[in-house]
């Protein structure tokens, strides 16, 4: 589905030209779902702004990105804005920036649906209540009718995941979705996400910085650092044997006393991962 191989990006500013990545290479197959960890600056984020082509004008990108058969790096024009508006999704960290404080919420979902595939309004108006109930949201035409800032942002974040699988994409980016939620809110945000990848068979490629949270609901898993990926494994791998002295960093500086669980991803909830403590009344009497 997705393949990217010896991805680099320069920065150049007035004084030095930064290697922002370098020869940066993953695959996300049809309906999977890969994890991409790492701490803070290490380039995450501009590797997926590199699939969509949104990365800072003054980026230089070399390497390759193909997507479903196309070289992304050629694609401009019409052929770029079908793929951002409908084979590709991306969900931000912050819901904010994505949604306009002056317009109530539907002129959000109806936008994408009218404008980028062609939904008459009406058809599209309701289309986005069946979306938001879907994502699990309470009294529709309340929230649809409301400002993003009348919302708190597990909600804001909820929409905009509505909003990301309107158009049923192929590939979700979705970069630390809920970094900005409150951990139980981070839980349901994470588990409808998760849901809805499995149900339309998407593919995700999930950023986040938590090792924990990518073990709950990705096959595999790359760990970046300083513009590279040092290594990529299924979570019990990285756990059981991680290659890369980062990777055991990133494994010992988790919470102590956490005892491995050997259960498939695909049985896993967000808040059950590879990692973490089985159920404390696991093989208990009923
Ligand atoms: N517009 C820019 N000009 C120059 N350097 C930039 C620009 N945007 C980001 N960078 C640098 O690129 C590097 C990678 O940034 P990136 O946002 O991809 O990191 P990240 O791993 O996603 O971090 P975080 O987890 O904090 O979001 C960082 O060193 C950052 O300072």
């Amino acid at each position: 589905m997705l393949e990217i191989r010896d991805l680099c990006m320069t920065i150049a500013n007035e004084r030095a030209e930064l290697d922002i990545l370098r020869n940066v290479s993953l695959s996300v197959a049809a309906g999977e779902s890969v994890g991409l960890v790492g701490e803070s600056g290490s380039g995450k984020s501009m590797t997926l702004r590199s699939i969509l082509r949104i990365e800072p004008s003054n980026a230089t990108v070399t390497g390759n990105i193909t997507f479903a058969g196309t070289d992304v790096l050629s694609l401009e024009g019409e052929a770029l804005r079908q793929m951002r508006s409908t084979d590709v999704s991306m969900i931000a960290q912050n819901p904010h920036a994505v949604l306009n404080p002056v317009l109530p919420i539907v002129n959000y979902l109806i936008e994408g649906m009218h404008d980028a595939q062609g939904m008459a309004k009406g058809a599209a108006r309701l289309r986005a209540g069946e979306l938001l109930e879907q994502v699990g949201i309470d009294g529709v035409d309340r929230v649809l009718s409301s400002y993003p800032h009348q919302l708190s942002g597990g909600m804001l974040q909820r929409v905009v995941i509505a909003g990301a699988i309107a158009g049923k994409p192929k590939l979700m980016l979705a970069d630390e979705p809920t970094t900005a939620l409150d951990v139980t809110t981070q839980a349901e945000v994470m588990a409808i996400l998760d849901e809805f990848r499995r149900d339309l068979g998407m593919s995700m490629l999930y950023v986040t910085h938590d090792l924990d949270l990518a073990a709950a609901v990705c096959d595999r898993i790359s760990v970046m650092k300083d513009g590279q990926i040092v290594e990529t494994g299924v979570p019990e791998q990285l756990r059981d044997n991680p290659q890369h002295p980062y990777t055991q960093q990133l494994m010992d500086s988790r919470p102590a006393g956490i005892v491995p669980q050997e259960t498939a991803p695909s049985e896993r909830t967000p808040s059950q991962t590879a990692f973490s403590e089985p159920d404390a009344n696991e093989g208990e009497p009923k």
